[in-house]
């Protein structure tokens, strides 16, 4: 079921951030959205996730409005924000604790350690894991939740080059295989090019969309790519909205 961006306006202290967006996401697609600094990307993540109310306008997932946050769409941020006494298997688990779950679905959450390979780490504490491990962590404390849609703002942004491309392949592959729709918010275009199945870029103050693209190249991805007519195209169009010319 899809989601519907309509018409969505959000005004702070006067200023408009957004600026009547209006958009649809098919059910398990996989779309990235592309912008400049302070164009709105996370406004808009935040009001898709239920964080933030739009000034103007609704979001409607499977035709029902949304109100407020939801388990069926999960954010996970630039920042993995673990906690740090808690085990990577506790980590997981936190949130179905905090949903009130009375016995925890134990073998779900080795499940998801599994899906995000980590079999092995259980019992170590983030501080004990890599910076690209504790986003896997991340990843996988918003899976368990079997969200629908997931929301991502800059996931692999504090990331070196060489662990951001092996999160970029892991995240690919994974979202292969589960079944919800993802929305990746990223300033990087090779990485929103790279990955989504539908680009959007954003034009700054107040956002707006700019560029609505579906991305061609075949999948499973790869580098290689990068130097293919279609990417080479995209890529231009959205270099060209990132500096300011429409046109
Ligand atoms: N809670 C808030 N109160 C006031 N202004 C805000 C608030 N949140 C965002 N803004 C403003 O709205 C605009 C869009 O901000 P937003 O964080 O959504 O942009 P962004 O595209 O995600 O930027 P970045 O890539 O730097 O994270 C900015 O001008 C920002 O200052």
């Amino acid at each position: 079921m899809p989601i519907e961006i309509e018409g969505v306006t959000k005004t702070f202290n006067g200023q408009r951030a957004l600026d009547e967006l209006s958009l649809r996401v098919e059910d398990g697609s996989f779309l990235t959205i592309l912008g400049a600094s302070g164009c709105g990307k996370s406004t808009l993540l935040n009001i898709l996730a239920g964080l933030e109310t739009p000034s103007t306008g609704r979001i409607l997932l499977d035709g029902t409005p949304v109100t407020g946050p939801g388990p069926d769409r999960v954010v996970v941020f630039q920042k993995p924000g673990l906690y740090p006494w808690l085990s990577l298997r506790d980590n997981i688990a936190f949130g179905l604790r905090m949903r009130g779950s009375s016995s925890l679905p134990w073998r779900e959450v080795d499940r998801v350690i599994e899906l995000i390979g980590l079999k092995g780490f259980e019992k170590h504490r983030p501080y004990e894991l890599s910076g690209g491990m504790q986003q896997r962590v991340a990843i996988a404390r918003a899976l368990v939740m079997h969200p629908r849609v997931l929301l991502m703002d800059e996931p692999f942004g504090a990331l070196d080059a060489q662990t951001r491309e092996t999160m970029q392949e892991f995240l690919t592959e994974l979202w292969e295989r589960i079944q919800a729709t993802v929305i990746f918010v990223t300033h990087d275009i090779d990485e929103a090019i790279m990955l989504g199945s539908r680009l959007v870029v954003m034009s700054a103050r107040p956002g707006r969309i700019s560029l609505d693209e579906p991305v061609t190249l075949g999948r499973p991805r790869d580098w290689d790519m990068i130097t293919t007519p279609d990417f080479l195209a995209l890529k231009r169009a959205a270099r060209r909205i990132l500096a300011g010319q429409t046109h």
